[in-house]
């Protein structure tokens, strides 16, 4: 969805993407210009006036001659029925002609301007497969005539548009703000909220609030050979079900725990490394739990919180799932529960919109997940490479099992799904990166036998004051990774974006 760019003033040559045909209509010349747009499917398309496009004047010149150049060939941009004969100026004897070519040699298309006369016009549109349709409060869509995405505006959505600009504008302002808001409030747990206190703008409509991953073609889950902990009891340990053995089934391939094997701390460290490297078999030693109780002494709240040896690690997190033994009281089911905590998503001075909580968070306490449509490597190598290299991207690799260099067999990152948070997501796809980041991004995983699909969970990494901005580091480097060797393989990497996170330790880019 996207304001429609009538007036005037707002021809301007950066937000014009093509010019895509023209044509002419009552004695006038008048061009198909499609407008920037992220998602260029959704791009509006739009015709206008030759003197309304006085500031880009020159750029026409340059492109209509390209692009008649490429008609020619067969080849338009937009897949319109264009018939363009010649790109030559429009004689003052042509006959303007809306529905059918010339048969001069003046420029024109088949397109026809449509002589539906639309209710209202407010300078919203929203197309979908290749229809436009006006989008009004007060006159909703399903009111309103589906438009072929080639005649529009017409001359009177034009008038409308220029009479009204001003109070089309805020309207348009106030929907959309409308919208996204009912939105937010529609998310279950505690409230989301918005707050923009720096200029009028509302995230896009195109992006929808979702609740779990949305699969995407070609993606499946492993759900069918999912399986519970089966010798974990619901009363095992006062209610404390999994955490009180350590040896539940749903943990077999989580941290384990050397410390409870009489180590010297050394030869901890030296089997934990070894253990990482893949060359210690830990299956029969009991495994770190990943959640312990936190008492603030202050506020006097109890609650389960990550172990701060797994925030300091990037191991995963095995949470128990619904074939397990354990009972829903388990405490190894915490990301799964939900979010507790509210949110608020706000304008930055610089980074777009962020996120914060408006209260304070504890060190390793529960955020919430990142959520999004999965789609394949191949459908996000393609989404990425059809962005620019200035748009913000929204992509996360559940690439955590991929081992390129593994033996046959060993997932690959080419057989990876990805979770593009852009057009669906929740709440923490507005989390901006830091080189010096106040949360962290874990792996959860309640299907040990499923590489592919896991859970992708944010965590506080220290004690956060309420409104304070979260932010999570877009290339957290692994345990023991040195900083630098990440920044040289950004360096190396084709799409780097200036960061802007102001910490003392700034890598200089964003790599996304
Ligand atoms: C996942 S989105 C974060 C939400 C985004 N700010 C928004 O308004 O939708 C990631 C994008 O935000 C921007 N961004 C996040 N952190 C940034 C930083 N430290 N410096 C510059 N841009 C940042 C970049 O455009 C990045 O591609």
């Amino acid at each position: 969805m996207s304001r429609f760019p009538a007036a005037r003033n707002m021809v301007k040559r950066s937000l014009v993407d093509a010019i895509c045909c023209h044509r002419v209509s009552e004695g006038k010349e008048q061009y198909l210009l499609r407008w920037k747009h992220d998602e260029p499917s959704q791009a509006i398309l739009s015709w206008h006036d030759l003197e309304d496009l006085g500031s880009i004047a020159d750029f026409l010149q340059i492109y209509v001659g390209n692009y008649v150049t490429s008609l020619k060939s067969g080849n338009s941009s937009l897949g319109v029925p264009v018939q363009v004969t010649s790109l030559k100026r429009k004689s003052p004897h042509d006959e303007g002609s809306t529905s059918r070519a010339s048969s001069q040699d003046t420029t024109t298309s088949t397109s026809s301007i449509s002589a539906q006369k639309l209710e209202v016009y407010n300078g919203i549109l929203q197309r979908k497969a290749g229809d436009i349709y006006p989008v009004h409060p007060a006159c909703p869509s399903p009111r309103m005539p589906r438009i072929d995405a080639t005649t529009v505006p017409t001359p009177e959505m034009l008038a409308a548009a220029k009479a009204h600009l001003a109070d089309g504008v805020k309207k348009a302002r106030r929907f959309v703000r409308r919208q996204f808001l009912d939105q937010l409030l529609r998310i279950p747990g505690p409230p989301v909220t918005f707050v923009n206190d720096r200029n009028k703008e509302t995230p896009s409509l195109s992006f929808t609030c979702i609740q779990d991953y949305v699969y995407g073609e070609g993606v499946s889950s492993a759900d069918a050979v999912m399986l519970g902990c089966t010798k974990c009891r619901p009363d095992m340990g006062s209610d404390r079900g999994c955490e009180y053995t350590r040896r539940c089934d749903c943990l077999e391939y989580a941290t384990p725990d050397f410390k409870s094997q009489g180590l010297s701390k050394e030869e901890q460290k030296a089997h934990y490394e070894a253990w990482q490297a893949g060359e210690l078999d830990a299956a029969e030693l009991p495994k770190r739990f990943p959640y312990r109780l936190d008492n603030d002494q202050r506020t006097g709240i109890k609650q389960y919180v990550l172990d701060g040896f797994y925030l300091e690690s990037r191991n995963v997190l095995y949470e128990c799932n619904p074939k397990c033994k354990c009972g829903p009281k388990c405490k190894n089911r915490l990301v799964q529960k939900g979010r507790t905590v509210p949110l608020e998503i706000f304008k930055t001075q610089q980074r777009g919109f962020g996120l914060r909580c408006p209260v304070n968070l504890r060190r390793g306490q529960y955020i919430d997940r990142y959520l999004g449509e999965l789609i394949t490597d191949h459908e996000a190598d393609a989404r990425e490479a059809f962005s620019g290299r200035d748009k913000a991207s929204y992509l996360f690799w559940l690439d955590k099992f991929a081992n390129d260099d593994g033996p046959p067999g060993s997932l690959r990152t080419n057989d990876c799904y990805v979770a593009d948070g852009e057009k669906m997501g929740g709440p923490t796809r507005f989390i901006n990166h830091s080189c010096d980041p106040n949360c962290r991004l874990f792996t959860v995983s309640y299907n040990k036998h499923d590489q592919k699909i896991y859970d992708l969970a944010f965590f506080a990494l220290e004690d956060i004051p309420a409104g304070t901005e979260l932010t999570f580091d877009y290339m957290d480097p692994e345990e023991g990774e040195a900083g630098q060797a990440v920044h040289e393989e950004m360096d190396e990497g084709t799409v780097a974006v200036d960061c802007l996170c102001g910490a003392k330790n700034c890598r200089g880019k964003l790599w996304m």
